[in-house]
């Protein structure tokens, strides 16, 4: 049971295939079902577990699980709505010797562990079965879902059948979309993987701490990295960015546009156009509190022209055209309905929409929400998941581009940028606690960093 930070993302297709590469599907499950035995005892107690099997190789491991758990001495009992369907499935149900109680009239027990369905849910669960799970997991103290929690799919967060709230998902060999994405994340409690030796190779990983670049003694502003904020209609918003962007590590931070007052730390100058064409400026960040009128248009060209790396954001974002050619390393942050706006609705996967966007504009893409999926144009994929549900106010977002410049402006390429910027952002609202504004976001870039 080890933390998911760094780890590869499979889908239930390539999961299948690294399963038959291994060749020794019994030895997987065997593994699997240890490991998750192993993790019941851990946080059991002396406490009875009951485990809920279901008819295919998930089920198989929560059989291989109860016996293991029996095997050690643990109490333990079973509880299924169907006989086991597959070959392995069945194999480990033989190896239990105990009853197997139905699961309608299944008795609760302190520590529920879900083997209903894993990555072979193909439809909604039963409304009867659906009911007794949720009935037995109100009654537990814990419940641990073993690979996903039986209800959702595993490659695009969707809910099939909402499950309870599990307080712990077990991922068996790898970690599966639907750990991260919304709506099913939130089902799976804190997820944990178990390592089954498989070593998948995917482009898509889970977030992990980001090598910053931390200054040495002969670094001086300009080589931390210049950030330049395109002001405009609303300068709150360009100027909670700029202090993110120093916050978050910048070397120099030049505000372009109206505005006054502390942090004295921030250089402030009327916009023009002129401005941009500074050879020191790592970053420039436009779009917070930019408008949407011709002003605010003019000065996106010129950006746009400027050849400088660039993040563009909020109402940029409106503005911008998705298919033009890029000539400078560009990052978007767009939240749903900017992809939306931007790309066209779709119901692909959060992951899949991030994908195409990024190889469709030539550019980075920070897609936003509660799950963030960070693309690059060459296909990979990094997923941040568990922000903080107070993030939701106004002024994250600026706080998040203005972070995005500095690590930009830094020397990062884009993709490793935009991934350090959203881990600062993430860490820093954990920081926060509850019910903080974006200015204190703000402040807590420096502490995490
Ligand atoms: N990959 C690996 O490395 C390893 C994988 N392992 C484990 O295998 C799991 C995947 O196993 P799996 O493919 O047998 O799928 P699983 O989720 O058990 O259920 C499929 C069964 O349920 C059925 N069914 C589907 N939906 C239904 C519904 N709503 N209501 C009723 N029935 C429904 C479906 O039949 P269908 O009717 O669709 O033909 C089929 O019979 C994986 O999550 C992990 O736990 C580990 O053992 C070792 C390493
Ligand atoms: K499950």
């Amino acid at each position: 049971m080890i933390p998911i930070d760094g780890h590869p993302i499979l889908t239930a297709a390539t999961m299948r295939a690294a399963e038959q590469a291994h060749g020794n599907l019994s030895a997987l499950m065997a593994q699997a079902g240890a490991g998750v035995a192993t993790a019941a005892r851990r946080l059991a107690g002396a406490s009875e577990v009951l485990v809920l099997c279901g008819p295919g190789n998930n089920g198989g491991d929560g059989y291989v699980a109860a016996v293991e758990l029996h095997v050690a001495g643990h109490p333990v009992r079973v509880a299924a709505a169907t006989e086991p369907r597959t070959d392995l499935a069945r194999a480990a149900r033989a190896r239990w010797t105990g009853p197997v109680e139905p699961l309608a009239t299944a008795r609760p027990a302190p520590i529920l562990i879900d083997a209903l369905f894993g990555t072979g849910l193909s439809r909604p669960l039963d409304a009867v079965h659906a009911m007794h799970f949720h009935r037995l997991a109100a009654a537990a103290r814990l419940t641990i879902a073993v690979d996903l929690p039986s209800g959702v799919t595993t490659d695009d967060g969707r809910v099939l059948t909402e499950p309870p709230r599990c307080h712990l998902t077990l991922a068996l060999g790898a970690v599966k979309p639907s750990h991260l994405l919304q709506p099913a994340a939130r089902y799976a409690g804190h997820v944990r993987l178990i390592d089954l030796g498989l070593s998948p190779a995917s482009v898509a990983t889970v977030i992990a701490r980001p090598a910053f670049r931390d200054p040495g003694p002969d670094t001086h502003k300009y080589s931390r990295g210049m950030v330049a904020l395109v002001g405009g209609a609303m300068p709150g918003a360009s100027e909670l960015a700029s202090i993110a962007a120093l916050r978050a590590g910048a070397g120099y931070v030049l505000h372009l546009g109206d505005g006054t007052g502390p942090p004295h730390a921030l250089v402030r100058r009327p916009w023009s156009a002129g401005a941009l064409t500074d050879p020191r400026i790592g970053a420039v960040v436009i779009g917070p509190g930019l408008g949407r009128d011709d002003t605010a248009r003019d000065r996106l060209a010129t950006a746009l022209a400027s050849g400088r790396p660039l993040v563009i954001d909020g109402d940029a974002l409106h503005l911008l055209d998705a298919d033009a050619p890029r000539s400078a390393q560009t990052i978007l942050t767009p939240h749903a309905g900017e992809i939306d706006a931007l790309f066209g609705k779709s119901t692909a996967s959060k992951i899949d929409r991030a994908r195409v966007a990024a190889a469709r504009a030539d550019v980075v893409v920070i897609f936003k929400g509660p799950d963030t999926v960070i693309a690059a144009p060459d296909s990979r994929v990094t997923v941040s998941a568990d922000a903080s549900d107070w993030l939701s106010a106004a002024g994250t977002g600026d706080v998040l581009a203005g972070a995005t410049g500095a690590m930009l402006a830094s020397g990062l390429p884009p993709f490793e940028a935009a991934t350090a910027a959203v881990w600062l952002h993430r860490e820093a609202a954990r920081l926060c606690g509850r019910s903080f504004i974006a200015d204190d976001l703000v402040g807590a870039l420096s502490r995490v960093r």
